[in-house]
């Protein structure tokens, strides 16, 4: 009727009285977040966070909920409906969300049902007073929290290089502090280190150093120095690249694979002292130099033939280490292994490349006591006086001590795996003494039987 009777220009203009007589009555102010802006194709990143960030808040107000399953199918993440509304608080603003969808459908003909284009949307609905508010603090709050939500939840990943590129498994390692075998004081003072670096950024960037750390971990075989890097990455969300050093063509392909990796990452360099002749390079590096010292030209161009036609040199690893880092940002941990501290160049571990050294050793009873909570549910037992004056005399590493623990029956016996543990500890320091009566005895090692010998 209204199109009918009124002329054109007529219903215009009292279309736009009428828009603007009910805003002004209207108190609210209304944002649209689309989930596709501009290129079709290319998912609005402001729609993914505001996704994640109200899924914790929608989960407790919505009635009807949508469910999805992110890392690797293990575990359900539920967002909110379309059409439906949550209310949210920001410093005592409250603002409401509220979700949509506009459906148009594609022109096209076809005997198949066409799907509808479906384009999705959230709306933010405030009081007018807040503007300011919500447009700055309030919408920067919201961008961050639900990045921060995405990184919590993403499934991690372990990855390893293949020639010039890294590819990927998801990274499932339960290893965790808890349940590491380490000496408590010593354990806190690592996740302490950890903890810090992690939230270090305005302290990194103050004193002008990029932002990662350096961790040596070394010790006999079977000490955990693999299951605490482990234990790290699942404590601070981190990925893992393995970097395996043999496998690096050269200097050049090792910086490329460098930067190709991301922010919140450890690289692992394990068993460094195999990976590198590093007594060979270390000649090399000191002859370079003299060379440096006398021609810096040429020196340049001996190095860069050295890199193109030479496996993996030191001087490739320490530029590896802290030449380019400060040109990719984000926080990252470099963490070599090694069983022998002592084979390594010590400008590969001087402080500032290697900043922390742990030395992971042999089983202490402190450190039996935590594999005997993990394996045997055990807190105290009589037998753990014996293991006590046993393990202060015997070194033996807590692989060894993890292995006589594992249930070898159903339902688990815990005091015969003690005693197993006994008979182990003893076997090795009858062997022990049998060393130094007959030092150029070998003898084989027989936990389980000590008889046999
Ligand atoms: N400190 C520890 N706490 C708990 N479990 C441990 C510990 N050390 C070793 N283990 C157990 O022993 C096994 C071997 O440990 P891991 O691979 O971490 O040793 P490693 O020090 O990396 O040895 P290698 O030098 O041979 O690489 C692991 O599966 C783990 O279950
Ligand atoms: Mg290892």
């Amino acid at each position: 009727i209204f199109q009918q009777y009124f002329p054109n220009h007529l219903r215009i203009s009292i279309e736009t009285y009428f828009q603007r007589f009910f805003s002004f009555l209207y108190p609210y102010i209304q944002i649209t977040f689309n989930e596709f802006t501009g290129e079709r194709f290319m998912r609005s990143e402001a729609y993914a966070a505001i996704e994640t960030y109200l899924s914790s808040s929608s989960s407790a107000q919505a009635r009807r909920l949508k469910a999805e399953i992110i890392k690797n199918s293990q575990s359900l993440v539920l967002t909110m409906d379309d059409n439906e509304e949550v209310a949210d608080e920001f410093e005592g603003v409250k603002v409401w969300w509220a979700s949509g969808k506009n459906v148009s459908k594609t022109q096209t003909f076809s005997f198949q049902p066409v799907p509808a284009d479906e384009k999705r949307y959230y709306k933010l609905k405030f009081h007018k007073k807040h503007r300011d508010f919500i447009t700055g603090s309030y919408l920067n709050h919201v961008m961050k929290e639900g990045k921060a939500i995405k990184v919590r939840n993403r499934q991690r990943k372990l990855y390893t290089n293949s020639g010039s590129s890294w590819s990927f498994v998801p990274f499932e390692h339960p290893a965790t502090f808890q349940k590491l075998a380490m000496e408590p004081e010593k354990k806190r003072e690592i996740v302490n280190d950890l903890i810090t670096f992690s939230k270090a950024e305005e302290f990194y960037s103050g004193v002008g150093r990029a932002w990662k750390r350096g961790y040596l971990l070394y010790g006999p075989p079977g000490t955990g120095k693999s299951t605490t890097v482990a234990a790290m990455a699942n404590l601070l969300g981190y990925d893992i690249y393995d970097l395996e050093l043999t496998a690096v063509k050269d200097n050049t392909e090792l910086k490329k694979l460098l930067i190709a990796t991301s922010s919140k990452s450890i690289i692992v360099i394990e068993d460094i002292d195999c990976s590198v002749d590093l007594t060979g390079q270390r000649g090399k590096k000191r002859e370079k130099k003299d060379i440096e010292e006398n021609d810096p030209v040429q020196k340049f161009t001996k190095e860069e033939s050295e890199s193109r036609n030479s496996k993996v040199t030191l001087s490739g690893l320490l530029n590896f280490i802290d030449g380019l880092w400060s040109a990719c940002g984000g926080e990252r941990l470099v963490v070599f292994t090694t069983n022998y501290v002592e084979k390594l160049d010590p400008a590969l571990i001087r402080r500032g490349r290697m900043d922390k050294h742990i030395e992971l050793s042999y089983c202490s009873f402190e450190a039996f006591k935590v594999l005997a909570k993990n394996y045997l549910k055990l807190e105290s037992h009589y037998l753990f006086s014996t293991i006590h004056s046993l393990l202060d005399e015997i070194k033996i590493t807590p692989a060894d001590v993890a292995e006589t623990l594992m249930p070898k029956i159903a339902p688990v016996d815990a005091e015969s795996c003690l005693q197993d543990l006994i008979l182990a500890l003893e076997g090795a320091k009858k062997q022990a003494g049998m060393g130094e009566m007959y030092p150029n005895l070998k003898v084989l090692r027989h936990h389980q039987n000590p008889e046999k010998e």
